[in-house]
């Protein structure tokens, strides 16, 4: 793969690029598998940063994306409006539009959208929108407006993609359940993975899916929430082993309602970028079966995108 570039902007100081030469994976994906959570960024130059960002990351473009997917082995993308682009969607429409049918993706909106807009943003491949709760990457928006946001785009037969950290999720609780979509959780609601995956706040967490079947999780971001890890570097086949316990227990209770995706180009991680290809490789320490890996791989995400 080509390496990252910046184009005119000047990059978060400390940024991190995203891993060039992935290694192969060993474990061999099954036949139509989805990474179901990734990022195009830019490149800034074509699809400028939004002023209001919280941070300017290093480009990664759609071509970037899709020579991943090749290499990994992956089928199809979903491609998840990163919050540098604010609700600009431009970078993340080109991007399904030139996946021709192999990408969809999530946006982000406002409440002045249009319905015209969100026709358009449909007809690319857009099947979500993303409601951020991560007080560092974006300013607060009311909840009565992502309310009326939901509302509309439940006509379209979309869902909403929420991005919250576990503490905040008693406080959440009553407006994500009142949510008339499905509700798709990124990265387990990011449990602090250093306390007990039986203790009160990762049990929250199944409650909260046990009592709502329409919540779905992805069991993404190892890398990110992993405390001990070792990381997913140098050949490093058990990667991020304190994270495997939470997302094995969710992948086991709820296998119908799990996604797994790379989240490539991994905007944010401050310690270390992991080798995507051994990423690809912890996916069975999560779904230890044959069956479970095609669920989280396969059917699940092609039945929440594509059907
Ligand atoms: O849209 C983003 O900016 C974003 C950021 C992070 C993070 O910084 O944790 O994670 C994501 O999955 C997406």
């Amino acid at each position: 793969m080509d390496k990252p570039t910046t184009g005119d902007f000047t990059k978060t100081p400390g940024w991190l690029d995203w891993y060039t030469g992935p290694s192969q994976p060993r474990f061999q994906l099954p036949a139509g598998a989805v990474d179901a959570h990734c990022h195009v960024f830019g490149p800034g130059a074509e699809f400028p940063y939004a002023p209001e960002r919280k941070y300017t990351p290093c480009d990664a473009s759609k071509a970037q994306l899709f020579a991943l997917r090749d290499h990994l082995g992956f089928e199809k993308n979903v491609i998840v409006q990163a919050t540098c682009h604010g609700a600009d969607n431009r970078a993340l429409v080109d991007a399904l539009i030139a996946s021709q049918g192999r990408a969809r993706g999530v946006a982000t909106v406002k409440r002045s959208v249009t319905d015209q807009e969100l026709q358009a943003m449909h007809n690319a491949g857009v099947r979500g929108v993303r409601f951020n709760f991560v007080k560092r990457l974006v300013d607060f928006t009311p909840k009565d407006e992502l309310m009326e946001i939901a509302g509309r785009i439940a006509k379209l037969g979309w869902h909403v993609v929420i991005y919250f950290e576990a503490v905040d999720l008693p406080e959440l609780w009553d407006f994500f359940t009142a949510l008339p979509t499905t509700v798709v959780v990124d990265h387990m609601g990011r449990p602090d993975v250093s306390l007990p995956v039986d203790g009160p706040q990762f049990e929250l967490f199944r409650k909260f899916m046990r009592l709502h079947p329409n919540v779905w999780s992805k069991v993404s971001c190892p890398e990110r929430l992993s405390v001990s890890g070792p990381k997913a570097l140098h050949g490093e086949q058990n990667a991020y082993r304190d994270v495997v316990p939470f997302a094995r227990a969710i992948v086991e209770e709820f296998p119908d309602r799990v996604l797994w995706g790379t989240d490539w180009p991994h905007p944010n991680l401050k310690d270390h970028m992991p080798d995507d290809g051994l990423l690809v490789d912890f996916i069975p320490h999560i779904a230890p079966t044959a069956e479970l890996q095609h669920k989280l791989l396969v059917d699940n995400p092609n039945r929440l995108y594509w059907s």
